[in-house]
């Protein structure tokens, strides 16, 4: 049978981390069933389909026009499926000879349910079927994979796929292949070794952070900074920033790793530290799955706190709301009064309040509190900010003393203050609880239209005015409106994401699920970057998706050249995830062998 090698399914001894070296070229056997005078690696797909299509007239064999039609006949399943979507991405059709390519290499899996099962994500916004799906046992597969799209006669994309949680098609591979991460936990091999002695953990690229987090609590340390949400990979936030309520405190979770092991686009195995390898380890860090694949992180812990004494406060004055946030995030925590580990704060729709609000922070009694400020005592939606202390069984008896020292500082509404005091896992595990009660309601696998952007701080009341009182005035949708601060000191110029100039901004994030009115939020979602546009706010999409170069040359501002000379760099065929939709064919015009 043809195809790809497989590397050794262990790893080295002693080094249960380090990738599998392959010294000398892998050795691949495609069977020539198509001429060697198909469509060279740069032609365009519509060129790959025309020379195809002369090849079988010429020809004029039986097999040749099995060999055209089959995969003409998926394209067409393929379309008929999509159409179903709001929006799908163009160029999801391989040529036939690729797709021939691809689908006889070993070890790819052309199953319709496995296909159908990466062909879109937890957004449901996009979807797009690969024409392969790979399952590695061993880091080596995978680099033999991208090295053999490298270096072979015909180029093909290639997703890292962690779990699809990417919101637009990021995950997808449209017309080649998606590599399943999670496939690497199959082989029992350690994935996740904690040093304690040095405060660090090396995880693998496809471990979930929630498999980190347990792993590292049982020496009593954790990573410092986190997402909301824990069942998301380390290769997957690392490729975009990981942003959660102690950014402003420990900066994005692309901030807290010291080293990363990383398959370049031409398939080289590179370690990477801010010392060694610094352009390359800057790059992927927020670099949108576009020089490497992460395939080890090794990222900085602290001593894990026991629990958490957590808050939320309610506000109807966004001017208070935001001066509070402010001051919170500015806090020297050494000095004076302990502040919050954890920041982040929520907006609260007018309709919301009115048509029956649901939380499960709040109890009951709690809700309808809250809900009596709607009405008409209040216009325009109530905020809520959220904050987090940590303590441990040394500090539980100064806890209560000091979250009542900060309370005093702050000017939320006179009696809405309400606590929870929960262990540090419940606490940093708080979403997959709601993704339960969801998924048992058949709510979770529904369209997430989410929009997730940074906004100046100078900027953030024009936002209050134009999107939460205007444009959103009436949303009545499900899902979470996020809006915090964050120190853009702990950002580091040099890594790929980009953020606003100022040195506070907000992060906001429309989470809202679109179950039947997906093509009514989206108008809303444009609506509202139209606004920005036209107001002149400096903001920076977060997760972003765009369709032209120009507007991903917009996005990177002064960071555009050195991104371009980065993938020139390593991954100058543009294999590496496609999805982005940023590099959509070769840099180079030929392929390496030629
Ligand atoms: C419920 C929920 C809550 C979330 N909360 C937060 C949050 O609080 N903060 C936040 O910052 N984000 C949050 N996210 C977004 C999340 O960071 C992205 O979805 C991200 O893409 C990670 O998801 P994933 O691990 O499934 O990666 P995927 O969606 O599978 O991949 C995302 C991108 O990274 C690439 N990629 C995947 N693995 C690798 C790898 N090993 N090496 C290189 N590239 C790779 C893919 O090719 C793709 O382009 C949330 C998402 C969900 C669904």
């Amino acid at each position: 049978m043809s195809g790809l090698q497989r590397g050794p399914q262990t790893q080295k001894p002693g080094s249960p981390l380090q990738p599998q070296r392959f010294p000398s070229p892998p050795s691949f056997l495609l069977i020539p069933l198509i001429s060697s005078s198909s469509s060279s690696s740069s032609s365009s797909p519509p060129l790959f389909f025309f020379s195809s299509f002369i090849m079988a007239f010429l020809k004029l064999t039986f097999s040749s026009l099995i060999f055209i039609l089959t995969p003409l006949l998926f394209i067409l399943l393929d379309h008929l499926h999509t159409h179903k979507y709001y929006n799908c991405s163009s160029s999801a059709s391989p040529s036939p000879s690729l797709h021939h390519h691809i689908t006889k290499l070993t070890g790819i899996s052309t199953n319709s349910t496995t296909i159908a099962s990466v062909s879109t994500d937890f957004g449901r916004v996009i979807k797009a079927s690969p024409a392969g799906v790979f399952h590695p046992l061993s880091v080596t597969d995978i680099t033999n994979l991208v090295r053999f799209s490298y270096e072979g006669p015909q180029r093909f994309t290639i997703a890292a796929r962690g779990c699809g949680h990417s919101i637009r098609g990021q995950a997808l591979a449209p017309g080649g292949v998606v590599v399943e991460m999670r496939s690497l936990m199959r082989v029992g091999v350690e994935r996740i070794r904690v040093c304690s002695t040095e405060m660090y953990v090396d995880a693998g690229g496809e471990q979930l952070w929630i498999d980190v987090l347990h792993e590292t609590l049982k020496y009593g340390l954790a990573p410092r900074s986190w997402t909301d949400y824990l069942y998301l990979t380390v290769g997957g936030t690392l490729s975009n920033a990981g942003v959660s309520g102690q950014a402003f405190l420990h900066g994005p979770q692309i901030s807290n790793v010291h080293e990363l092991d990383v398959i370049t686009g031409k398939g080289e195995v590179v370690t990477c530290s801010e010392n060694y390898n610094s352009e390359l380890f800057f790059a992927v860090l927020g670099g949108l799955g576009q020089f490497g694949i992460i395939t080890r992180a090794r990222i900085a812990l602290e001593t894990a706190p026991e629990r958490v004494r957590w808050v939320r406060l309610i506000y109807n004055d966004f001017s208070a709301f935001i001066r509070d946030q402010e001051w919170l995030i500015s806090m020297d925590q050494e000095k004076k009064k302990k502040g919050f580990q954890y920041i982040e704060g929520s907006v609260i729709m007018e309709q919301g309040i009115k048509s029956g609000w649901r939380s499960s922070f709040f109890s009951g009694g709690d809700m309808e509190k809250i809900g009596g400020l709607g009405g008409e005592k209040q216009q325009g939606p109530i905020y809520c900010l959220e904050g987090s202390m940590y303590y441990n069984n040394v500090t539980a008896s100064k806890v209560d003393q000091e979250v009542e020292l900060l309370l005093q500082d702050l000017s939320f509404l006179p009696g809405f203050s309400f606590t929870h005091d929960v262990s540090y896992l419940h606490f940093l595990d708080r979403v997959h609880h709601g993704e339960l009660k969801l998924r048992a309601k058949g709510l979770w696998d529904v369209p997430h239209p989410w929009l997730n952007f940074f906004v100046p701080k100078s900027r953030i009341q024009d936002i209050n005015l134009g999107v939460f009182n205007a444009i959103l005035k009436n949303n009545n949708s499900m899902g979470p409106i996020l809006i915090y601060p964050v120190n853009k000191n702990k950002w580091d110029e040099r890594m790929s994401a980009v953020i606003p100039e100022e040195e506070i901004f907000y992060s906001i994030g429309l989470l809202r699920s679109g179950l039947h009115d997906l093509e009514y939020l989206e108008k809303q979602n444009k609506e509202i970057l139209h606004f920005c546009d036209q107001q002149g706010i400096r903001f920076k999409q977060y997760l972003p998706r765009y369709n032209t170069q120009a507007e991903w040359m917009n996005h990177f501002g002064s960071k555009w050249d050195a991104f371009v000379q980065m993938k020139m760099k390593y991954d100058p065929r543009a294999i590496l995830s496609p999805g982005q939709g940023i590099f959509t064919s070769s840099l180079v015009d030929h392929h390496p062998n030629e």
